[in-house]
C-alpha cells in the first residue's frame, strides 16, 4: 500500500508545478483566452487545497466551495476554447455558482459524509461537461479529444467511486473526521497526480494548436470579410483547375466589383464602406455551393471560381447576384443607401486549358466592358452582351 503522506507530498508538488507551468503558458499564449481560465481554475483549486490544510483555522466547507469553484473556472475556460473567444458573463456566473455552492456546503457542514458526496457529485458533473464541450468542437486532431476525454473520464470515475463508497461502504460512512476519510483515499491522490500532469499538458497542447489555427487563418483569410485571400485563392483555384482539366468539365470565373465604392466611402465614411464589403461577402457566400471558391481579390473587387458551370448557368448566377444585390439597403446617417455591382465573367468548356491568370485577365476585360456600359450589369468575355441594363 502506498504511503498516504508521500502521495500527498507528490500531489502538492504536482499541483504547484502544473499551476506554475500553466501560468507561464498563459503569459506566453496571451491570444488564447482559454489557457488563462485554465491557469486560474487550477490556481483556485490549489488555494482550496491550501485552505483544507489549515482547516484548524478555516471551516472545511469554505475550502470545499473554493475547490469546486475552481472546477467551474476550468469549465468556463473550455467553453471559451470552443467559442474561440472570451465569453461574457464570467463574473456574474461565478458569483451565482459560488452562492449556490456556499449554500449547499454550509447546509451540509455538519455531515462530513454528505459534504464529500456533494463535492464528488459536482466534480463528476463538471468532468462530463468538460468532455461534452470539447466534443462539440470539430477538432481535426481526434487523438487530442480522446486523450482529453480519457483523462476527464478517469477523474469522473474516481469521484463517482468516491461518491458511491460514501453512500454504501461502512468504512467510509463511519469515517467521521477528515483525517480518517483521507486515509481511505489513496487512490484519489494517485489519480490526482496523473490527472494534473495530463490536464496541464493537454491545456498547453490545445493552446498551441489554437495558435497554429489562428496563424493559418491569418495567412489564408481576408480579415474583414473572412473570405479567402488572394494567395490562398490562387493556390486553391490552380488545384481546382487541374481537377477540372482532367475531368474535362466546364468552369467559370467571375470578377465582381462594387460600383462607385469610393463615393460611398467619401459620403458615408470608411466604416459604412467596410459594412457594405462584409454584407456583400455574405451575400455572395449565401449563393454558392461548397466547391465554389470565393475570394476578396483586393479593395472592393471579388473573384469567384465555379467548377462545372456552363455559360447558361454562369449567366444565371451572375444575374442573380447582381439583381438581388441591388435590393439590399443600408441604413446610414444620411438615410438609406443602395449599391450595385458590375460583373465580368468568362466560361470555358475545355477544362480551363487557358490557366488561371488568363481567365482572370479575360474576366477583367469583360468587367471593364461592364463598367463602360454604365455599371450594374454582367458582361461575358465570350459573348459580349449586357445581360441586363436594369438600374443603369
Ligand atoms: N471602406 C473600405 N474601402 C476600401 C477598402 N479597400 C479599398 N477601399 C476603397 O475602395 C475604393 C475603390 O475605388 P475605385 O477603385 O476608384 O473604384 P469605384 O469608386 O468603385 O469606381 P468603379 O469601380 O469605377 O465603379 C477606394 O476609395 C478605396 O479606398 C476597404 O477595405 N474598406
Amino acid at each position: 500500500m502506498l504511503d498516504i503522506t508521500t502521495l500527498m507530498a507528490v500531489l502538492a508538488l504536482t499541483t504547484v508545478t502544473s499551476v506554475f507551468g500553466l501560468l507561464v503558458a498563459s503569459v506566453l499564449n496571451r491570444q488564447v483566452v482559454a489557457i488563462r481560465y485554465w491557469a486560474l481554475g487550477l490556481s483556485v483549486i490549489v488555494c482550496g487545497v491550501a485552505l483544507q490544510s489549515v482547516r484548524a483555522y478555516f471551516p472545511l466547507w469554505v475550502s470545499a466551495v473554493v475547490i469546486t469553484q475552481g472546477y467551474f473556472v476550468l469549465l468556463w475556460g473550455t467553453r471559451c476554447y470552443r467559442l474561440s473567444r472570451s465569453s461574457r458573463g464570467f463574473v456574474p456566473a461565478m458569483v451565482i455558482i459560488t452562492l449556490l455552492q456556499g449554500l449547499v456546503f454550509f447546509a451540509l457542514q455538519a455531515s462530513l459524509r454528505f459534504s464529500i458526496m456533494a463535492h464528488s457529485a459536482i466534480v463528476v458533473l463538471v468532468a462530463v461537461l468538460m468532455i461534452v464541450e470539447l466534443w462539440r468542437m470539430q477538432i481535426p486532431q481526434r487523438a487530442l479529444v480522446w486523450v482529453w476525454s480519457g483523462i476527464w473520464c478517469m477523474h469522473a470515475l474516481l469521484y463517482l467511486r468516491r461518491f458511491l463508497l460514501y453512500q454504501f461502504d461502512p468504512a467510509y460512512i463511519n469515517a467521521s473526521t477528515f483525517e480518517a476519510a483521507e486515509k481511505v483515499e489513496a487512490l484519489n491522490y494517485l489519480e490526482g497526480i496523473v490527472f494534473l500532469y495530463g490536464f496541464s499538458l493537454l491545456c498547453v497542447i490545445l493552446a498551441t494548436r489554437s495558435l497554429q489555427e489562428e496563424l493559418k487563418l491569418q495567412a489564408t483569410r481576408d480579415p474583414l470579410t473572412n473570405l479567402l485571400n488572394r494567395r490562398a485563392f490562387e493556390e486553391a483555384a490552380l488545384r481546382q483547375l487541374a481537377i477540372s482539366r482532367r475531368a474535362g468539365e466546364s468552369v467559370a470565373l467571375l470578377l465582381l466589383d462594387l460600383d462607385k465604392f469610393k463615393a460611398i466611402n467619401d459620403a458615408h465614411g470608411h466604416s459604412v464602406g467596410d459594412e457594405v464589403l462584409t454584407v456583400f461577402a455574405a451575400h455572395l457566400t449565401a449563393q454558392l455551393r461548397a466547391q465554389d471558391l470565393l475570394c476578396r481579390f483586393g479593395g472592393e473587387e471579388f473573384v469567384l471560381l465555379v467548377p462545372g458551370a456552363d455559360s447558361a448557368k454562369t449567366e444565371a448566377l451572375a444575374e442573380r447576384i447582381r439583381s438581388r444585390w441591388q435590393k439590399h439597403t443600408f441604413k446610414t446617417l444620411h438615410g438609406e443607401l443602395a449599391t450595385t455591382v458590375s460583373i465580368g465573367y468568362v466560361c470555358v468548356n475545355d477544362g480551363a486549358e487557358q490557366g488561371l491568370y488568363r481567365l482572370i485577365e479575360r474576366a477583367d476585360q469583360a468587367l471593364y466592358e461592364a463598367k463602360q456600359q454604365g455599371r450594374n450589369c454582367a458582361r461575358s468575355w465570350q459573348v459580349e452582351r449586357i445581360l441586363t441594363t436594369a438600374g443603369v
